[in-house]
């Protein structure tokens, strides 16, 4: 279990983060939404330590981590994917995804059977390891940052926009790598503009605005929210199953009306 309490955190110039709470159930799939600014990628790295709360806590079952550095939480078993462009490219996919391993580098064994593991998701890893990360498409860069953050074997993952700017065939190759991961049961935080295609994957929502939880619910909750619906999904729209066209998400207005509201 990951749990948030009343955490404030920002970059300096204020408080993104007002007050969060949030309750992430193992082996679930969270996806945040919320408009551009919510706060939602600044929930990601609070939780990875790439960012120090200003207060509040935060705990990997019984466990505070709030105060740890982002290598220390690594090691307890929370990796984050960050957006892309953060591969290596002069280094081959090999060496990129070693990377990855490099609090276990010394346990060769254990780096190897890790490596194995990947590949089994990221066939990339056998068929092209020695191809330079600079020399893939985007869609195989997505697979090898993902594949990076896997070789620790982490119970939890954060996904920020794993689907952005994927054509629909590197799409659908994401889309089933995410969902071996939730296969695997790792607990999964995923940040995704492609609102429909990150809830189709998810078991829970998760709606932030202005650096709050305005609601929570299961997936299927927060799909069929009218609010949510309208807001995200094209209201009066009826589902389709062609999860690879991003809705254009509209910007959220003030008042709150929600499945189980935040911050409570
Ligand atoms: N490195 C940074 N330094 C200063 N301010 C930042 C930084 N990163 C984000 N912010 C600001 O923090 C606020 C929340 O950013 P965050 O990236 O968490 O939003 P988001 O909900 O993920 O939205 P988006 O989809 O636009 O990324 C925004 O106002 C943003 O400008």
């Amino acid at each position: 279990m990951l749990t948030l309490l009343d955490v404030y955190a920002g970059y300096g110039g204020g408080d993104v983060l007002q007050g969060l709470n949030i309750t992430v159930e193992p082996a679930s799939v969270t996806c945040v939404l919320g408009p551009n600014g919510a706060g939602k990628s600044t929930v990601l790295r609070v939780i990875s330590g790439l960012i120090r709360p200003r207060q509040g806590t935060v705990l990997l079952g019984s466990t505070r981590i709030e105060n740890l550095t982002a290598p220390q939480i690594l090691e307890l078993g929370i990796a984050q994917v960050p957006q892309s462009g953060a591969l290596f490219p002069r280094m081959s996919v090999r060496e990129n995804i070693l990377l990855g391993g490099y609090l276990i580098r010394r346990q060769r064994k254990l780096l190897e059977e890790r490596y194995s593991a990947v590949a089994e998701l990221v066939p990339l890893l056998t068929q092209r390891p020695n191809t330079p990360a600079g020399n893939l498409s985007g869609g195989q860069r997505r697979m090898l940052e993902i594949g990076r953050a896997l070789m620790l074997d982490p119970a939890v993952v954060l996904l920020d926009e794993p689907s952005l700017g994927l054509d629909p065939k590197s799409l659908a190759a994401v889309t089933a790598l995410i969902r071996s991961m939730r296969d695997q049961g790792k607990t999964i935080l995923l940040v995704e503009q492609n609102v429909r295609l990150g809830l189709a994957l998810s078991t829970h929502g998760m709606v932030m605005e202005g650096g709050r939880v305005r609601l929570t619910g299961t997936a299927s909750e927060v799909t069929n929210h009218p609010e949510i619906a309208s807001l995200y999904l094209g209201a009066l729209q009826p589902q389709s199953s062609d999860t690879t066209q991003p809705p254009t998400p509209k910007r959220a207005p003030p008042t709150a009306s929600g499945i189980r509201q935040g911050n409570p």
